[in-house]
C-alpha cells in the first residue's frame, strides 16, 4: 500500500485537473467571446437548467450517505441556497430569471423540452455517483467549484459586454453564486483533506474531481450540439 500524499501534494494533485475543466471547452470560448446568437444562448440556458435543478438531490445524497453530523449541518446550507427558504426564491429561481432574460418561457424550462440526452445522460451519472460512491468521493467531486469562481467573474463581464440585451440583475445567479462559491469551495477542499486519510482514499478523490470534469465537459459537448441545431 503507498503512503498517502501530504497535504500540499494532495490538493496539488487535485488542482492539477484544472485543464481537464470546462472553462476550455470551446462553447464557452465563443459564449465569452459574443459569438452566441440568441438561440445558441437558450438552448445553453434551458439545457444547463437540468443540472441546476439536479444540486439539491445530489447535495441530499451526500447528506443522507454521511455519517459525521457537522459536515451534515454544513451541507444543508447548499441545499438551502439552491432551493430557498419559500417558494420564489434561492438559486434555482434565479437561474429561471436568466432564462426568461435570454426568452425562454417558463413553462418551456420546467418541462425540459429542450434537454439534450447527453445533457441528461451526464447529469444523471453525476447524481448517481454522489448516492452511491462515498460521501467524500461525492464531495471532491464537487470541486469543480475551486476552478469555477475566476470562470464565472469572467461570465458577468463577458456577457455584459457582448449581449446588450442581458443586464446586471438578469446575472444575479452568477453575481450571487460567486460570493457563495470562494467560502463553499474552501469548506469542500478543508472535508477532502480532513476525511481522505489514505493513499487510496486520495486517489479515489483526485478520479472523482476528474469525473466530474468529463461530466461538465460532456455537458457542454451535448449543449453544443443543441445550439448548432437551434442556431
Ligand atoms: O457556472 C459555472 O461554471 C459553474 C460551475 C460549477 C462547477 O464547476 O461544478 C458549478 C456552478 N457553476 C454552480 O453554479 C453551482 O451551483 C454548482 C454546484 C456544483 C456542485 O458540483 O455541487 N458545481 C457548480
Amino acid at each position: 500500500m503507498s503512503e498517502p500524499l501530504g497535504e500540499a501534494e494532495f490538493v496539488a494533485a487535485l488542482r492539477e485537473l484544472e485543464p481537464r475543466y470546462w472553462g476550455s471547452h470551446p462553447f464557452h470560448r465563443r459564449m465569452h467571446g459574443g459569438d452566441l446568437t440568441p438561440p445558441e444562448l437558450r438552448a445553453w440556458a434551458a439545457n444547463r437548467w437540468y443540472y441546476q435543478r439536479m444540486l439539491p438531490q445530489k447535495d441530499a445524497a451526500i447528506i443522507s450517505n454521511c455519517p459525521v453530523p457537522e459536515i451534515r449541518r454544513q451541507w444543508l446550507d447548499r441545499i438551502v441556497y439552491h432551493d430557498g427558504r419559500v417558494a420564489g426564491e434561492g438559486g434555482i429561481e434565479r437561474w429561471l430569471r436568466l432564462c426568461a432574460a435570454v426568452g425562454l418561457d417558463r413553462e418551456e424550462v420546467l418541462d425540459e423540452r429542450h434537454v439534450m440526452p447527453g445533457v441528461r445522460f451526464a447529469v444523471d451519472a453525476y447524481l448517481t455517483f454522489a448516492r452511491t460512491r462515498p460521501w467524500v468521493e461525492a464531495v471532491a467531486s464537487g470541486l469543480t467549484e475551486m476552478f469555477s469562481g475566476h470562470l464565472m467573474r469572467r461570465r458577468v463581464t463577458d456577457l455584459l459586454a457582448n449581449y446588450a440585451w442581458i443586464s446586471r440583475d438578469d446575472l444575479a445567479y452568477f453575481t450571487n453564486r460567486i460570493d457563495a462559491v470562494s467560502g463553499e469551495g474552501k469548506d469542500a477542499l478543508d472535508i477532502v483533506v480532513r476525511y481522505c486519510r489514505t493513499r487510496e482514499q486520495q486517489d479515489a478523490a483526485v478520479a472523482a474531481l476528474a469525473f466530474k470534469c468529463d461530466v461538465l465537459c460532456s455537458m457542454l459537448d451535448a449543449i453544443e450540439r443543441a445550439a448548432s441545431e437551434a442556431a
